[in-house]
């Protein structure tokens, strides 16, 4: 009955997932989304790169730009050590309802605070809304012409600390040029491209991970 895609989606986790079990979720997702309707969520192949990644930094406090339908913030969030949190950031309001009952389907919601609006007003308020010194990871998967000015924000805002890593989804489709000229030309930046595949396709893609120096 879901008149929208997210709503279906939301539809065929609450169909095919385990209340509590984030893995069944995701899962549930990448099916409906492989087999059935095609989303924009960072996907299963591209998330395996995501999972090595937040892994390999077990970070304290995460960002992420452009939460969808929550996808992604489940993926993060399940890998998150007790205490650590996740602040997620979605302008669009029937999105931002969607991802707020996956995540909390997933059990999940502890760790992750979904903030309702865009980034570049939003970023210079973490620090007075959330009492927060710097992220230690950045997931970036919103708008791909905003990526530039929301990293420059980040850094003027005094986010960013020395070994923050910043983490791009679709560096290559649909594209963030302007971006991967900015991290990989600063010696502010020890950037890598993660090859991939756009999300249930065969199309490349791939994530940008860029280290901050300080
Ligand atoms: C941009 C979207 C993701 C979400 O981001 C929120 N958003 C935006 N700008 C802001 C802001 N400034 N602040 C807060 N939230 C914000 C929005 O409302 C979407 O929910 N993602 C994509 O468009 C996206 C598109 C594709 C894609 C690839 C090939 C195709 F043929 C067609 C589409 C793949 C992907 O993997 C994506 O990630
Ligand atoms: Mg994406």
């Amino acid at each position: 009955t879901g008149s929208t895609q997210p709503q279906r989606m939301l539809e065929a986790v609450q169909k095919n997932a385990t209340k509590g079990d984030p893995e069944s979720v995701f899962s549930a997702i990448d099916y409906y989304c492989r087999h059935k309707e095609w989303a924009m969520n960072v996907g299963d192949e591209k998330g395996l790169i995501l999972d090595s990644v937040l892994t390999e930094v077990n970070p304290s406090i995460a960002l992420e730009l452009g939460t969808y339908c929550g996808y992604s913030t489940v993926r993060i969030a399940r890998l998150l050590s007790p205490g650590s949190k996740l602040i997620t950031v979605e302008f669009n309001p029937a999105f931002a309802a969607v991802a707020r009952q996956i995540i909390a389907y997933a059990g999940v919601q502890d760790k992750v605070t979904l903030v309702e609006g865009p980034s570049g007003d939003l970023i210079p308020k973490m620090k007075e809304r959330f009492g927060i010194k710097s992220f230690d990871f950045v997931f970036l998967d919103h708008w791909k012409d905003r990526y530039v000015p929301d990293t420059k924000l980040l850094e003027d805002c005094g986010l960013l600390r020395k070994g923050t890593v910043l983490l791009a989804d679709n560096v290559i489709c649909p594209g963030a040029p302007e971006y991967l000229k900015y991290v990989r030309n600063s010696p502010r930046y020890e950037s890598r491209y993660f090859k991939s595949n756009l999300e249930y396709s065969k199309v490349e893609d791939g994530l940008e991970k860029s280290v901050f120096l300080g």
